[in-house]
């Protein structure tokens, strides 16, 4: 402990109180503080559905989101009466969220459009490597300097493509202007202000800079990542700062009336609950993954080693951003999951991880990369995957559960190793707070494979409470001037190992992530995969939370069978599907665009009985629905009718919400353009030749190259020829 003179001293007398909804990837939960304690007064937590339907996948219902924040607040403020308080005492809101999960929705009904696709998802691999396509040598560092991230699946633009790209209904609102996207506190603010009836769309800087499509000076949306990843800026929520009274929840809910005054990621939620309010100061948090933010002040450091920048928070409109170095890892807690459900090797993860992993006094040697969706930073390779090694006949699973404990630690070392380059001085202790911390076993470990001591918050949940303090700040009832001054008390866990342990644990370690990398370059087989079998099973029974009724219908498992094992959770009122989904259906029914000059039509493809030479390849994947699935959406033209303005005219986010337009590479109403579409096959190999970006008009329609085709076996001939060039480009084999 240290510190404990500076604790708040609790008085008699009655304080005002906040709100926090506090929305994690497994849980919603609702807390209620007393204005300037930081110890909770009560909260309520639900599990969310885990959705995985496919390997890699990770979807959540976003109705169940704003059904879980309504039951928890009811739970939370029924409590308040036992406690002398009543829900007028709740004078204010913060929201705290995870990040990048990324929504779809229809502004007109209200509804989403599909499942929340989950910041760990990595279905958007591919598209990835299409936007990699696009920049100089494939660099997924090259925006770094604009946004702070590399590109990768983790970030929301990904996800935003992507549902553009596979869904329906999402390409259906866009060209009616019926779309809006959000990360989830934008989602959650849209709803419970008011929804369909003026709800706001609104993010804040925080998680607005985890999309990839924020720039980290103006801290607006950037012209030119919105045009590099297709995303419409009226699609996007107006970018606010994180503390500010931004409106009044209006939902027909138990918090009709509070105000909404903070907004942040649950990360840097974490820094502000840990008083790491200054340069220099850093936290890590481990949950399902683990993240260390490394508060740099208001200088914006660029890493170098694998580390993102990031918003910390900017406390009001007025005020400057703090920025962040952030290193962050895809498993942590997650590993502990995979043990128990997947392994079976625990059944209860807080009572038996840290008991069977401290009957043996060491991993006897063995090392576990959880890389179950490839490695954050600071190595940023979507192509690792798990792995276990250094396995003997001895190894028993108390070891395996180590390792897997240890691998935390590990991965944490990294992104210290990272920092220290990047900013040139060690930490000289980490801050650590989340759930997992509770294992005294892990702090130890951590401790000694990093060589620093180890401070451990005394609640676990600092990301509710730095939400809590922000929003009480711009309400005027807590200070984040006098929480700067406040002293929080921890655990301290001291290292003692030593530094040569320590260093050839580390080389061993470095040694395993080796091994784990470029696994996932090699396409699988169905057979590897047990793709087939594995089909539904995966899927959970998940039940949908209608807006309106509030009725839950049980989805129909086979229903989502025929809809690729996509979710297609089914809205019992109206009876049809909620979500759409195009990704592997037929091409027949994929709306790929095609345009024609003479009709000014969009037409169905008519290329298909023409592609009947594309035979099944060797893993049993149909070359042909590859083929379509990819070059479709790739190979598209888009000629504006006039020249694109020399100059762009970049308006500030307060100007472009008010004047609602923008002068900016084609992406508004006053640049109108006309299509062109009409080209012929030499044109088509000329776009091969030269590596076409992937290319949308402003509504984001993709358009198909139309072809002008001679009636004679020859065209037939060249097709085939083309796409075997496009195919063979794209999947870099060699298709003769
Ligand atoms: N005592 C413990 N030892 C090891 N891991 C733990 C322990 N308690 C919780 N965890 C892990 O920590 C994670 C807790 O996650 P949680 O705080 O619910 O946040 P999230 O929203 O990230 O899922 C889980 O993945 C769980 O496996
Ligand atoms: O899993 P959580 O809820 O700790 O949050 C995840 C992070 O915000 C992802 O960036």
């Amino acid at each position: 402990m240290e510190d404990e003179g500076d604790m708040p001293v609790k008085d008699d007398s009655k304080r005002p109180l906040i709100g926090v909804i506090d929305d994690g990837t497994k849980t919603v939960r609702f807390v209620i503080y007393e204005a300037e304690r930081s110890e909770e007064l009560t909260s309520y937590q639900l599990d969310k559905t885990e959705i995985q339907p496919q390997e890699g996948w990770w979807e959540q219902d976003p109705l169940e989101i704003i059904h879980h924040i309504k039951v928890c607040a009811e739970q939370a403020i029924g409590q308040l009466t036992e406690l002398g308080y009543s829900k007028e005492d709740l004078v204010t809101l913060g929201i705290t969220n995870q990040r990048e999960t990324t929504i779809a929705w229809d502004k007109l009904t209200g509804e989403p459009l599909h499942p929340a696709i989950g910041w760990n998802d990595i279905r958007t691999d591919s598209t990835v490597d299409a936007i990699l396509a696009k920049v100089p040598d494939r660099n997924k560092n090259h925006l770094k300097n604009i946004c702070g991230l590399p590109i990768s699946p983790y970030f929301s633009a990904l996800k935003m493509r992507w549902l553009k790209d596979n869904v329906k209904a999402v390409r259906r609102a866009s060209r009616d202007k019926r779309l809006l996207f959000g990360t989830v506190d934008s989602w959650i603010i849209w709803n419970l202000t008011g929804g369909v009836q003026g709800g706001l769309h609104i993010t804040d800087v925080t998680n607005a800079s985890r999309t990839l499509l924020m720039n980290l000076e103006t801290l607006n949306w950037d012209p030119m990542l919105c045009r590099l990843f297709g995303i419409h800026r009226d699609c996007l929520a107006q970018i606010r700062s994180s503390s500010e009274v931004y409106g009044v929840v209006n939902n027909g809910s138990i918090l009709d009336g509070i105000r909404i005054s903070g907004i942040l990621g649950n990360q840097q939620s974490a820094l502000v609950g840990q008083n790491c309010l200054l340069a220099g100061q850093a936290k890590n948090t481990y949950r399902s993954g683990c993240f260390l933010l490394y508060n740099t002040g208001t200088r914006r450091v660029q890493s170098t080693h694998g580390l993102l920048t990031t918003v910390a928070y900017k406390l009001g409109p007025n005020a400057p951003a703090v920025y962040a170095l952030e290193g962050s890892i895809a498993v942590a807690g997650g590993a502990m999951k995979f043990l128990r459900d997947n392994l079976k090797l625990i059944k209860d993860i807080t009572k038996d991880t840290e008991h069977i992993a401290g009957q043996v006094f060491s991993t006897g040697d063995v090392y576990f990369v959880p890389a179950f969706s490839g490695l954050y930073a600071p190595y940023w390779r979507k192509d690792a995957r798990g792995i276990i090694c250094g396995l003997t006949s001895f190894t028993t699973k108390n070891h395996v559960i180590r390792a897997a404990l240890e691998a935390v630690c590990f991965q944490t070392r990294d992104i210290l190793e990272a920092m220290n380059k990047d900013c040139g001085m060690p930490l000289s202790k980490l801050h650590v707070d989340g759930k997992m911390t509770s294992n005294d076993l892990l702090m130890q470990l951590q401790s000694d494979l990093i060589g620093i001591p180890v401070l451990r918050a005394q609640s676990w949940d600092m990301s509710a409470l730095g939400v809590a303090v922000i929003a009480g700040d711009s309400t005027g009832v807590w200070s984040c001037e006098k929480w700067r001054r406040h002293a929080t008390a921890t655990d301290t866990f001291l290292p003692t190992a030593t530094d040569d342990d320590r260093d050839a644990r580390y080389t061993k370690w470095k040694m395993a992530v080796q091994r784990s990398l470029g696994w996932a370059t090699t396409k699988k087989s169905i057979a590897m995969t047990g793709q087939t079998k594995r089909k539904g099973s995966m899927v959970h029974n998940i039940q949908s939370f209608d807006n309106t009724s509030r009725k839950n219908s049980v989805l129909d498992e086979n229903q989502t069978e025929s809809r690729k094992n996509s979710l297609a959770s089914t809205n019992s009122s109206r009876g049809t599907s909620l979500y759409e989904y195009t990704n592997g259906e037929s091409s027949k029914d994929n709306s790929l665009l095609e345009y024609s000059m003479e009709t000014d039509k969009h037409v169905t493809p008519s290329i298909d009985n023409r592609m009947q030479s594309f035979e099944y390849s060797e893993d049993g994947v149909n070359a042909y629905e590859e083929l379509l699935k990819y070059s479709a959406r790739k190979f598209s033209v888009y000629v504006p009718s006039k020249p694109r303005k020399p100059e762009h005219t970049i308006l500030d986010d307060a100007d472009y919400f008010n004047a609602k337009k923008e002068c900016d590479y084609g992406m508004c109403q006053c640049c109108d353009v006309e299509k062109k579409v009409l080209t012929n096959w030499k044109s088509i190999e000329e776009i091969i030749e030269n590596d076409p970006e992937i290319i949308f008009d402003s509504d984001d329609n993709p358009i198909i190259v139309e072809p002008v085709h001679e009636s004679n076996d020859d065209s037939i001939q060249e097709l085939s020829n083309v796409f075997k060039v496009i195919y063979n480009k794209l999947t870099h084999t060699n298709l003769t």
